[in-house]
């Protein structure tokens, strides 16, 4: 559904991603994982669009699409939870939900019933300012907002960085839910070891700007892990 072949990205004079090949397969949820710094985030945003990358192709079913906008991408169906959320704080829960209307392809153009379904606080709080709710609630605003567009890959970069445990809980059915029962293909940054052994059913493994681990989440080794993930 995604491959990156031989992606290369810059920042300035700084080479961050290089040669970089990645692939994802359609209704899969895919871990990315990595040490600080090696990528990641990086990575996510050359396929959201959100920065240009300087060589190699990125392809979303079969059709190269580095070239096009970060709109157009969630115009067809990429949707982005950030690093850190980045929602509305003076917008109210219902205004930042609105946010991604327009991205909603020949659908009414109303907030789905579904995304109250899975995530009730938001109902209780539509009329709330964005800014005042807690970590954990933004957190699901910030999901709800990227799944307004009826995605059909959703990106999440560490939805569960500074969140409580009921709500890390909480958000790891809502991916396995959309995953399992939806076939919504999840790509997911995650550096918390059980929850992306939980939610996960493959991971890849990134180094200085490269993949160079990627099988099934049930074959992720200790060895691998101490090569590339522990501290
Ligand atoms: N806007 C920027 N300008 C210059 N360098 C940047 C910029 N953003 C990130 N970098 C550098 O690029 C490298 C990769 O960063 P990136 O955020 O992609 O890594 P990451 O694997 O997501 O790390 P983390 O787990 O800490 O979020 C780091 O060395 C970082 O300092």
């Amino acid at each position: 559904m995604i491959q990156f072949k031989n992606v290369n990205q810059l920042y300035g004079g700084t080479q961050i991603l290089w040669d970089l090949n990645l692939d994802i397969q359609p209704g899969s949820c895919t871990c990315i994982m990595g040490r600080n710094g090696v990528g990641k985030t990086t990575l996510l945003k050359c396929l959201m669009g959100l920065l240009p990358i300087k060589s190699g192709e990125i392809l979303y079913d079969g059709d190269p699409i580095q070239a096009k906008s970060a709109e157009w991408r969630a115009h067809n169906g990429i949707g982005f939870v950030p690093q850190g959320r980045d929602i509305f704080p003076l917008l109210t829960v219902e205004e930042n939900l609105q946010v991604g209307l327009p991205c909603r392809k020949q659908k009414t153009k109303q907030i789905p019933e579904k995304i109250f379904e899975l995530f009730p606080v938001l109902k209780d709080m539509l009329n709330r300012r964005g800014g005042d709710l807690s970590g954990g609630q933004q957190q699901q605003l910030a999901i709800g907002r990227a799944l307004v567009i009826d995605p059909k890959v959703l990106i999440l970069d560490e939805p569960n960085e500074g969140i409580q445990p009921n709500v890390v809980r909480q958000i790891g059915d809502v991916i396995t839910r959309l995953n399992r029962e939806e076939n919504l293909t999840v790509i997911l940054v995650e550096q918390k070891l059980g929850f992306a052994r939980k939610v996960g059913q493959d991971f890849r493994l990134m180094e200085k700007g490269k993949v160079v681990a990627a099988n099934k989440m049930s074959e992720l080794s200790d060895d691998l892990i101490k090569q590339h993930l522990a501290v």
